[in-house]
């Protein structure tokens, strides 16, 4: 992480915590905009006794809707384009730059209270880092250099003794300071709360033999997300399941280790005949593991799980050294095209299918493929196409 911005040094990985947290996010800057608004709008009433009831105090009373307005508008913005991380910042930034610049105008009109001045832009600078939600490095630029201004204009404009002028200066510079570790401090707990729940995240969704999605994240989201994402673009999603045979002989011939040893290779051959990041590998249990390939039709998949299987068939794996052993596996493939497909079906359906086809394979004397297209009604798919 890095040190300055508190933010992660890997932007991919910063980008994923800003759109994990945007709900959030987006909600808790519309409730401090709005609230600080009010604020903004209720301290008019300053401006009046003060002033009276003057054109010069409906003229800040005029800067100080204009704020209330951009923050509006900033709300506004951010509903109508929900997923933009970058706009929740800027329309953030832009009203902080907005409540900062209406402030000079009331700094102006009113320099007999410098010392209240003061007072009101420490807390202004403390709401800018610690309660308005913005990037880190914003809220310092934002707040350190709206700080210079004001000191600058309290030095030129202001009647303050050289002892007020170095407190408020000393103050501000303290409240700056505050300010920033604070919202340091903030920024890097969330993101260390976001590192801790991924680790547990991927711990509980992978099988820490193979390295492969577990069952659980197959049933939690993945099928759920593939089976809707290609409904809703009608495409086709096939599921190939498979299971090395004679898997227990392994264990019983060479030991537990050995068998370890066979599932690793086994998956890392899987692996390797997939397509990175977009097809999925899932450890189903045991020996068996499941293949998820979004876009692909059932002659598709069946090319892949030939390829598998004959490869499988022809790799040995090193046992021990100098000891190999070879294997060979079943596979059940099925595929569901939802550009045909348009009936509700229980996702489970297509797995089952699958597995059934799984099994018929190795009731056919093993190492062989099935395949059959998935229909969407159960019974449908026995008079689908067969081959294997
Ligand atoms: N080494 C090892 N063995 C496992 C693991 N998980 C399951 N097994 C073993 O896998 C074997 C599966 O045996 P069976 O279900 O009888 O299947 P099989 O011997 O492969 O026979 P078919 O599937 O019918 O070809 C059992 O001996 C399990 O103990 C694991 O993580 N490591």
């Amino acid at each position: 992480m890095s040190r300055l911005s508190a933010e992660f040094a890997d932007r991919t990985i910063e980008a994923h915590f800003s759109h994990h947290l945007l709900p959030q996010t987006k909600e808790q800057l519309r409730t401090t905009l709005l609230f600080c608004s009010a604020v903004y709008l209720i301290f008019a009433v300053t401006d009046i006794l003060a002033l009276g009831l003057t054109p010069l105090s409906l003229a800040l009373f005029g800067c100080r809707l204009g704020v209330a307005v951009v923050a509006i508008a900033s709300c506004v913005t951010n509903h109508l384009h929900p997923h933009s991380v970058g706009r929740v910042y800027l329309t953030a930034s832009i009203t902080e730059i907005a409540g900062m610049l209406a402030f000079v105008p009331i700094v102006l009109a009113r320099p007999a209270e410098l010392a209240w001045h003061a007072m009101s832009m420490g807390l202004m600078v403390l709401v800018v880092y610690l309660y308005i939600p913005n990037r880190l490095l914003y809220s310092l630029a934002i707040s350190a250099i709206s700080t210079l201004v004001f000191i600058v204009i309290a030095l030129i404009a202001g009647s303050l003794t050289a002892q007020e002028q170095l407190t408020m200066v000393m103050l501000l510079a303290l409240a700056n300071c505050f300010g920033y570790i604070s919202a340091r401090r903030y920024h890097l707990i969330r993101r260390e709360e976001f590192r801790v729940q991924s680790v547990l995240k991927n711990l509980s969704e992978r099988d820490p033999l193979t390295g492969c999605h577990n069952r659980r994240y197959l049933q939690q989201e993945l099928l759920n997300m593939e089976l809707s994402r290609a409904r809703r673009f009608r495409l086709s999603v096939a599921v190939i399941a498979c299971d090395i045979d004679y898997f227990k002989s392994v264990n019983d011939t060479y030991g537990h280790a050995a068998g370890d040893r066979v599932l690793v290779a086994f998956a890392a051959l899987l692996r390797g005949l997939i397509r990175e990041k977009v097809d999925n590998l899932i450890r189903f249990g045991g020996e068996e593991f499941l293949l998820v390939l979004p876009e692909t039709d059932l002659s598709g998949a069946m090319h892949l799980a030939e390829r598998m299987r004959a490869a499988l068939s022809a790799m040995t794996t090193e046992i021990a050294p100098g000891k190999t052993v070879g294997v060979t596996a079943s596979f059940g493939v099925t595929s569901v095209n939802f550009a045909s497909v348009t009936t509700r079906f229980p996702q489970e359906a297509v797995i089952e299918l699958a597995d059934q086809l799984l099994y018929a394979a190795k009731r056919d004397g093993r190492n062989t493929v099935k395949a059959l297209e998935f229909y969407g009604r159960p019974g449908l798919h026995v008079a689908a196409r067969a081959a294997g």
